[in-house]
């Protein structure tokens, strides 16, 4: 990896063009840093961070109930309590796991705790459905008999959506991992819900296509998750969301009615577009069993730059010099600050891809079908960047081993935030204008309130106010690492954060959903009149109540 600096330095004459000034040898290389990212499941850790283990002692921390940390939540007496009856029902229906038939504690605990070991919850049945029709049967059942139920696929979420919060029944979306079909014409694949984003996206390859989506828990989460989440990810900025990649779902309704959308088509008018309900809906209405989705074709070229920005004014006009000059080539516009950045070196050990240290970073990639134009397009975009002093450093890729790399100190970043003990997490939609404001004034608020830990206050509990995030989509995750879970904190960030969004008239929640983290909280971000057609549809689709409760709506 050469930085720019050193590019600068060394005189590497690879131009093409004579270009004058100081800047006249920094050219982005030519074909020889042309390359695919293809990021393999072997240097992609369990929840897709890459080669970080997590520190033995919170493994073996217990982690507490999720009704204990939200005694405001009761358990709804509408739902029956589960007989061996029940259990048996369900035996003759699928695989099951259960304390009544002998699993231990800790096999039911993988689908009890989510990943970041933050919510716990009580289930003692964990069914697990080989196809649509086994979920149709259970579906059914439980309505009858007003058992409540979680679907769960790959369980990485992060507001714990996925996870039972009492004694909700899991159906796990594991067994549901065949690609039906793949059409290379028209580019659409058909899935089970349960298949993994990177099992997909690797079939997907080989017939010189990808997945809308990326992101980096690619390894373990479900198609059919990232649906019912709408998750963005890293690649939104290009390929858009999945409110428009979608084209149709398969689902089973709470009595266990198979609503069959799997559409094909891009354009279809005819009445409400109901798949449309069910993306983002975090199984709060049905189940999804199944999509078909459009799949751009893989890109022939691509490559991965990362700089060190000296200010948000500077990194605001990055983003429109790369929207300018990269335009269809670009496909990810990534912002760190200082402290994300600090943290991962600390965490991993690891040398920073560059030695200036700044208060921002960039990393931004291209995805294109011609090396040697859009090499052109780069070269001209980092010459600008750096006469015009926007960056003051910065480094390309020029291997994939590199390109992965570089993507570490981005992907990387969610997994160390909860090295000290924990981290309280808001995925937010701000205006580009004030993107940052939101982490400046939220430390200014901590440390006026005597929580965050400097020199002059060692035992403060908060180690940091970080942000960064998808600045491409107006995207901001803003972290606060903790020492630990802390009542104090939360009651000095909530509601104030949520305010502050309010009062911008951005979402409190942009890609991660509301599961019980934010539940409380959707007001600041919807009208009444808003709620009150969702809880509508609720009640039409679940009126019951036993599709995913105690989330962030009610039947
Ligand atoms: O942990 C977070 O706050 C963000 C996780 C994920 O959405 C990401 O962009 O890395
Ligand atoms: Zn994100």
């Amino acid at each position: 990896m050469n930085t720019l600096s050193t590019i600068r330095t060394a005189g590497r004459a690879t131009s093409r063009r004579t270009l004058s000034g100081r800047v006249s040898s920094l050219r982005a290389p030519r074909t020889a840093t042309i390359y695919q990212i293809f990021r393999s499941a072997s240097t992609v850790a369990a929840e897709g961070q890459p080669n970080i283990t997590k520190p033995k002692e919170s493994a073996k921390k217990e982690v507490r109930f999720t009704a204990d940390s939200y005694p405001e939540i009761k358990r709804d007496s509408r739902f029956a309590e589960l007989t061996a009856d029940d259990v048996k029902h369900f035996q003759s229906i699928c695989p099951i796991l259960s304390s009544e038939t002998g699993n231990s504690e800790d096999e039911l605990n993988a689908f009890n705790i989510d990943w970041m070991r933050k919510y716990r919850g009580q289930a003692r049945l964990v069914l697990k459905p080989k196809n649509t029709e086994d979920i149709s049967k259970i579906l059914k059942y439980c309505n009858e008999r007003k058992l409540a139920v979680v679907p769960q696929g790959g369980n990485t979420g992060l507001v714990g959506g996925g996870v039972p919060v009492f004694d909700e029944i899991v159906i796990s979306m594991n067994a549901l991992n065949n690609i039906r079909s793949f059409d290379p014409v028209s580019g659409i694949l058909v899935a089970d819900a349960g298949v993994i984003l990177e099992t997909a996206d690797s079939h997907l390859r080989k017939h010189g296509h990808i997945f809308p989506l990326d992101l980096g828990a690619k390894g373990s989460c479900h198609i059919g998750g990232n649906v019912a989440t709408n998750a963005g990810g890293l690649r939104l900025l290009r390929y858009g969301s999945l409110h428009g990649t979608v084209l149709g779902v398969e689902a089973v309704l709470p009595d266990g009615t198979i609503l069959d959308d799997l559409s094909l088509l891009r354009k279809n008018n005819t009445g409400y577009d109901l798949k449309q309900l069910f993306i983002g809906s975090e199984g709060t209405i049905g189940i999804i069993t199944a999509i078909s989705v459009l799949c751009p074709q893989m890109p022939k070229a691509q490559n991965v730059a990362f700089f060190a920005v000296e200010s948000f004014d500077k990194v605001q006009k990055t983003f429109v010099k790369a929207k300018q000059q990269l335009s269809e080539i670009l496909s990810a516009f990534e912002l760190m600050d200082a402290g994300t950045q600090s943290l991962v070196a600390k965490v991993t050990g690891k040398k920073r891809p560059l030695e200036s240290q700044t208060p921002f970073y960039v990393l931004i990639e291209t995805s294109g079908s011609n090396p040697e134009h859009d090499s052109e397009k780069l070269s001209t975009l980092l010459e600008d960047l750096m006469e015009s002093g926007d960056v003051t450093d910065g480094t390309l890729a020029e291997s994939e081993t590199q390109a992965r790399e570089l993507w570490g100190w981005r992907e990387g970043i969610p997994e160390v935030l909860g090295h000290g003990g924990g981290v309280y997490k808001y995925d937010v939609s701000i205006p580009l204008a004030e993107f940052y404001t939101l982490v400046e004034d939220t430390r200014a608020h901590l440390a006026s309130q005597g929580l965050l830990k400097s020199e002059s206050n060692p035992d403060g509990v908060v180690i940091d106010v970080v942000g960064y995030g998808h600045m491409g989509d107006s995207n901001l995750h803003l972290n606060i690492p903790v020492s630990q879970y802390d009542k104090r904190i939360e009651k000095a960030l909530e509601p104030f954060v949520y305010i502050w969004i309010q009062k911008r008239r951005g979402s409190i929640s942009a890609e991660h959903g509301l599961g019980v983290a934010k539940s409380e909280f959707v007001g600041y971000s919807r009208a009444e009149t808003e709620l009150g057609v969702m809880r509508m549809l609720k009640k039409l689709f679940d009126p019951n109540g036993i599709m995913n409760p105690y989330k962030y709506i009610k039947a």
